[in-house]
């Protein structure tokens, strides 16, 4: 789990060490994640709360700035260290819909066993939740539970950065709304 920090000092800061890299050979050098280049400041010895400068490829959509504002991608978000090489390259299902139509709960209920009824106390998605599903090697794959008031309409949402690499996409839809207009949102 590396949350993002957004110092005024560097474009972005991730605290943490990312899981593949070594403690000895990183320090002032560069290393390729994912899409993304950390460079270790000189004289930082990698620990949990060590600082690396994140430098965003010409090429990529990386941490920083590539998501919509709204989406508050920041200092809480758990799973941002999924831009390892190996959580990048997983298959990708989006789940989508209108608010309070079920997505975390199907998320919840399927993957992580929990009961139906427990779901009643889950809390409204504020931003986009990565959770990586890897029980064993063939079932591989990462699920972002989308907040269900995303404007997909706002010019800043990035959805090249979200569709790119989808392998599929489950719009929840609550069969107990009758129309729109009687959806919460
Ligand atoms: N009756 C009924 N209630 C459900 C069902 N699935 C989810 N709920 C309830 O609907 C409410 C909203 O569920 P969530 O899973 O949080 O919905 P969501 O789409 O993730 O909501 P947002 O994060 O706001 O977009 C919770 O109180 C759930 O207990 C269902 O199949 N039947």
């Amino acid at each position: 789990m590396i949350p993002v920090v957004k110092p005024t000092s560097c474009k972005a800061c991730i605290v943490g060490v990312p899981l593949d890299i070594g403690a000895k050979e990183k320090q002032g050098k560069y290393h390729l994640v994912g899409k993304v280049n950390f460079r270790f400041k000189d004289g930082d010895i990698a620990g949990p709360n060590s600082m690396y400068e994140v430098e965003q490829l010409a090429d990529s959509y990386g941490v920083s700035d590539s998501f919509p504002k709204d989406f508050d991608y920041g200092e809480e978000e758990p799973d941002i260290e999924d831009s390892s090489a190996s959580s990048d390259s997983k298959p990708r299902i989006l789940l989508m819909g209108l608010r309070r139509s079920g997505k975390s709960s199907i998320q919840k209920v399927v993957f992580h066993k929990m009961s139906p009824n427990e779901t009643l106390f889950l809390e409204s998605t504020n931003k986009i939740y990565k959770d990586d599903i890897s029980s064993s090697s063939f079932v591989n794959f990462q699920i972002w539970d989308f907040p269900g008031q995303v404007d997909f309409l706002d010019p800043t949402f990035d959805y090249e950065m979200i569709f790119r690499g989808t392998g599929a996409l489950i719009f929840v839809i609550d069969a107990q709304v009758r129309t729109r207009k009687n959806a919460e949102f």
